[in-house]
């Protein structure tokens, strides 16, 4: 039997996938043929009117502001970073890290006003961070293994995610300044929202209860 509104949920490949999944799962949405290890893209059920896209997780706010996707889950650190037309709905309480700048360990205090270049997967971010403090600085685009940029002359600091700590420990950086906690979100299409409040709403609804 179909339930009603036909809802497509856009899903971020990688490290939140399987909590987002279990969280949803919790929530009445069954994702069981959601499958992140075979290279199938989409997944439909037509049974509950749901679909799923698995997309790069900074895709994923573009997906839901273009309609592509009625909702998407998404890390706090893309929402700052690609930021669009879409509404924020609920923090879903998982995901759990933070934005900071590091350098490699040193006895000197660090002075904001001494750091030239940074090297980041989030430009934006940073930008925004170094406009607080009224300063300008050299701001270099990665891709992943950010932590490689001091250690290579690349950079004298990075703006990046830390979890447990072991990728700088284990690359002989430091912590230098935090930028910003950062949770795993849900998103909405603004109009995806007005017309499937019932859906939507009680998606909201049920996870609210759960995180
Ligand atoms: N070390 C971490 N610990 C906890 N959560 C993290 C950590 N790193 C990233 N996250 C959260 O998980 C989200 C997805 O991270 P993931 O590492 O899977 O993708 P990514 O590396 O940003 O994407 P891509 O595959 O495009 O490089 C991030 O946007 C962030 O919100
Ligand atoms: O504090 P930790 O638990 O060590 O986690 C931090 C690392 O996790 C993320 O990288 P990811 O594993 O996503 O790889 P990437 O460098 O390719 O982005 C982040 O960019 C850090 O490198």
């Amino acid at each position: 039997m179909r339930t009603g509104e036909q809802l497509t949920i856009a899903l971020p490949k990688g490290r939140i996938l399987d909590e987002s999944v279990k969280l949803l799962e919790q929530a009445g949405i069954a994702c069981d043929q959601v499958n992140e290890n075979g290279r199938k893209l989409i997944f439909t059920d037509q049974e509950q009117s749901l679909s799923f896209i698995l997309g790069k997780p900074m895709d994923v706010p573009t997906y839901v502001e273009h309609g592509a996707a009625d909702i998407g889950i998404v890390g706090k650190d893309v929402i700052e970073e690609v930021k669009g037309e879409y509404y924020e709905l609920l923090d879903m309480k998982m995901g759990y890290c933070k934005m900071v700048l590091a350098r490699e360990k040193s006895n000197e205090t660090f002075d904001i006003n001494s750091v030239n270049a940074v090297a980041t997967k989030y430009p934006q971010i940073t930008q925004e961070y170094f406009q607080e403090f009224g300063r300008q600085v050299k701001i270099i685009k990665l891709n992943g293994s950010v932590e490689l940029a001091p250690l290579i002359g690349l950079s004298d600091t990075i703006a990046d995610l830390v979890s447990t700590g072991k990728t700088l420990k284990e690359n002989n950086l430091e912590e230098v300044s935090s930028i910003m906690d950062i949770t795993t979100r849900l998103i909405a299409n603004k109009g995806s929202y007005q017309l499937k409040q019932n859906r939507i709403g009680q998606l909201v609804e049920n996870l609210k209860d759960l995180v």
